[in-house]
């Protein structure tokens, strides 16, 4: 990756004039993700789609900070994809929706956010480096959207491209079954085209109409075409054990010469589709090579919306979108990027988000990344970028209004007891299909809890509100993101994914909100938690401005309690506690979980732990702002007086390594307070290593197994909950978090 440290000025390209006037319909639309590990080429790739289908009349590179994708001016200094951004193109008269999406691990929720929006991914990986870590990570996110995937091999110009080194990687490191539908050649001077399989034609690229132009050729060389036949059938082998009517003419014409290109291509999309196998297409973005082959592939092997999604059809013909990404425009304000799962968005139309807030869509907008052009409705299927929306939050699920969900949640579960009743055997996808429903009607999108936080400072107190509604508008875009305002300190804190999370929101702030705001060191975001229940009754009384406040009140913090905060049952207090008025109570409930967001040790958030109520005499005329501070006080002095104990940021650790280097890698996971999990065989020669370790055994974890490895091991990372740290750690990770380690 080129860093690209001068911003340069922001090419305005213009747009070829639109090339898709036609409404199409929903068979005729593709939305896919392009996926992979960090600098593999995702945003070239979509650059280049761009340009061949006709949408941008200038190719953008990244290395130039001019791509349409990268448009953030952090990605176009940095190279890299920070927010998955949304372009529209034609291919072959179908309409394709591409979202190119980050690849660093930091910005893992965006892609799962992506990911709803999307009904199949195009895995990019580097020709020279293979399967990385980052690309385990997002082949998982995709199975576990069930979305086809077709891999692209990109960078196949490079010498030290390895086509078939890759094509082994898809099978060892991510048990994938890949289907080659092309294989490099490249002349004497290095220069790339590409045997297409199926056809067994070789086509090659021009450089001089940078890549617009393409021929293909039959091959002649009896020698290359014996070799592609042979991989054609081979191909045509693989197919006929999902496709019995392939596998019926090759039994019954004893050979695979009557097998048309066209049965060829149906029964791979079948199989994609079906998640049996992954087509391998490849190619050099850079050197405008194999991308118009690729998106062929898409429109051929990738399914339309009406092909997935049936979740969806207990919706029936009321509205569903999935809120997948909101963006800032600095004259349109806050635009939501919406994918239309089920019925029509119509401009100006009310919607309600599964969260109970009611909406009004302003106008609708066709998605160029940042570049906008308006539009009445989107029917169902197709991606649209909407103004008006104020409430809505990434991953909110948008509907009709409240009843269209209710019924849906029914109409789901009459489908779902008919289907257990039937004697249907369950499988592994059922598992994998509750979950999905279960995420789809939960109110809240899933969020990872922070691992690290840092305070934030604005320049000077004068910016203390604008640098405030950054964060808030930040936050609607990247839920990921925790603003918590530290009482004590009385600063406000951030709390993120990685230290390029938080160095992002930073740069952001300076440049879309023009405040130069400071960060304090990142530090581990430690959770705490009570070790025992502990009851404490606290009466405080004091005149503030001439009038009398008082408030006893007696609380008691629970472990593991279910509820957060409940009222005492017994018939000693209840009845006492149920002549207290709900807003009275609502009151001291807040007070409470304040308190609960700063534990004593190290300010972490206090979890696990239930607040019950027993008792409250609340003086006349006590101010509601005093009841609230006195209830959090109690809470502080219970969690102060009885102690809590610290736990610990887990990441969980996949590692793929060759077997002979095991032991060196166990060695020192065991120096880190790994817990290995399991050691699976992986491929022939490798295995697979489940580890949990703590996240502040692992800082720069990535490079250093590379020098243990010599560059042999792949790793993917993702935080995996929170553990209760032992005595001698706690000690040494408070002296850290005071600074005196
Ligand atoms: N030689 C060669 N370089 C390439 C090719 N494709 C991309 N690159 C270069 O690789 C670097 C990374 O490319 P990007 O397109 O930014 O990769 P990305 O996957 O979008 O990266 P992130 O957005 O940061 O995850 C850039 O310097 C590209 O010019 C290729 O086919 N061949």
């Amino acid at each position: 990756m080129t860093i690209v440290r001068a911003i340069l000025p922001k090419l305005h390209r213009k747009f070829a004039i639109n090339s898709y006037k036609r409404c199409y319909s929903s068979k005729d639309i593709r939305n896919i993700g392009i996926l992979a590990h960090i600098d593999a080429g995702k945003t070239t790739t979509t650059e280049r789609m761009l340009f061949y289908s006709g949408k941008t009349r200038a190719l953008g590179e990244v290395h130039r900070g001019n791509t349409v994708t990268d448009y953030l001016t952090q990605e176009r200094e940095r190279g890299i994809t920070i927010c998955s951004s949304a372009v529209t193109f034609t291919w072959n008269n179908r309409k394709i929706n591409l979202l190119d999406t980050p690849g660093h691990i930091d910005f893992t929720m965006e892609v799962e956010q992506s990911l709803y929006a999307v009904d199949g991914v195009v895995v990019v990986l580097d020709g020279t480096a293979g399967v990385e870590a980052q690309t385990v990570t997002v082949w998982s996110q995709a199975d576990k959207h069930r979305l086809p995937k077709i891999s692209f091999i990109n960078k196949m110009d490079r010498p030290d491209a390895d086509f078939d080194k890759c094509v082994h990687d898809l099978e060892t490191k991510l048990d994938a079954k890949p289907i080659c539908i092309q294989y490099p050649l490249k002349d004497s001077k290095g220069n790339l085209s590409i045997y297409d399989i199926i056809r067994l034609e070789q086509i090659s690229w021009d450089s001089q109409s940078l890549g617009r132009t393409y021929q293909s050729k039959p091959v002649t060389d009896s020698n290359i075409l014996l070799e592609l036949q042979d991989k054609r059938n081979n191909l045509i082998d693989k197919l006929c054990s999902i496709d019995d009517s392939l596998a019926d003419l090759v039994i019954t014409n004893d050979g695979f010469d009557k097998v048309t290109n066209e049965l060829i291509y149906a029964a791979l999309r079948k199989a994609t589709c079906q998640h049996k196998y992954v087509p391998v297409a490849l190619g050099s973005a850079y050197k405008n090579v194999g991308v118009q082959t690729l998106m062929d592939a898409v429109v051929n092997y990738l399914p339309h919306p009406q092909e997935r999604n049936e979740v969806y059809d207990c919706f029936e013909n009321d509205f569903v979108g999935k809120v997948f990404k909101i963006v800032h425009d600095k004259q349109r304000g806050p635009l939501t990027l919406v994918r239309v799962l089920r019925g029509d968005l119509k401009k100006s139309m009310r919607i309600t988000s599964t969260r109970g807030q009611a909406e009004v869509i302003g106008k609708i907008y066709e998605p160029l990344a940042d570049e906008y052009k308006e539009i009445q409705a989107v029917q169902a299927g197709d991606v649209a970028i909407c103004s008006g929306l104020k409430h809505t939050v990434t991953g909110d699920l948008l509907v009709t209004n409240t009843t269209s969900l209710k019924n849906a949640q029914k109409r789901l579960q009459k489908s779902l007891n008919r289907k257990k009743d039937s004697s249907l055997p369950e499988n592994d996808d059922d598992d994998v299909e509750m979950d999905l429903i279960n995420e789809i009607f939960s109110l809240e999108p899933q969020i990872p809890d922070a691992v690290y936080f840092c305070s934030i400072e604005p320049p000077s107190v004068s910016y203390q509100n604008a640098m405030e509604l950054a964060l808030k508008q930040l936050q609607r875009e990247d839920p990921s993101l925790r603003v918590t305002f530290d009482p004590i300190t009385g600063q406000t804190v951030l709390g993120g994914m990685g230290e390029l999370h938080m160095d992002i929101i930073k740069s952001r702030i300076l440049t879309e909100y023009k405040i130069e705001v400071d960060l304090g060191p990142l530090q581990i975001a430690y959770k705490e938690t009570i070790e025992n229940n502990a009851k404490t009754t606290f009466a405080v009384e004091k005149e503030i401005a001439g009038s009398k406040q008082s408030v006893a009140i007696t609380l008691e913090l629970i472990r593991d309690g279910k509820d957060i905060f409940s009222l005492d049952k017994s018939a000693e207090n209840f009845n006492n506690l149920q002549a207290i008025r709900p807003r009275t109570l609502q009151i001291i409930r807040k007070g409470c979980l304040s308190a609960l967001e700063r534990g004593p040790k190290v300010g972490g958030q206090v979890v696990e732990t239930q607040i019950k109520l027993h008792n409250v005499n609340i003086g006349r005329g006590t101010a509601d702002s005093f009841l609230m501070a006195a209830a959090g006080q109690c809470v502080q002095k219970i969690l102060t007086d009885n102690g809590t104990r610290l736990l610990e940021p887990i990441m969980a650790l996949q590692i793929v390594i060759p077997s002979e280097r095991v032991s060196s890698i166990l060695a020192d996971l065991g120096r880190r307070r790994a817990t290995v999990n399991d050691v699976l065989p992986k491929g022939e020669r490798n295995k697979l290593v489940l580890v949990n370790a703590p996240l502040a055994e692992l800082s720069n974890y990535s490079s250093i197994l590379r020098t243990i490895s010599s560059g042999t091991a792949s790793m993917t990372m993702q935080p995996c909950g929170f553990t209760v740290m032992n005595t001698n750690d706690e000690e040494f990770a408070i002296r850290r978090a005071h600074g005196f380690e």
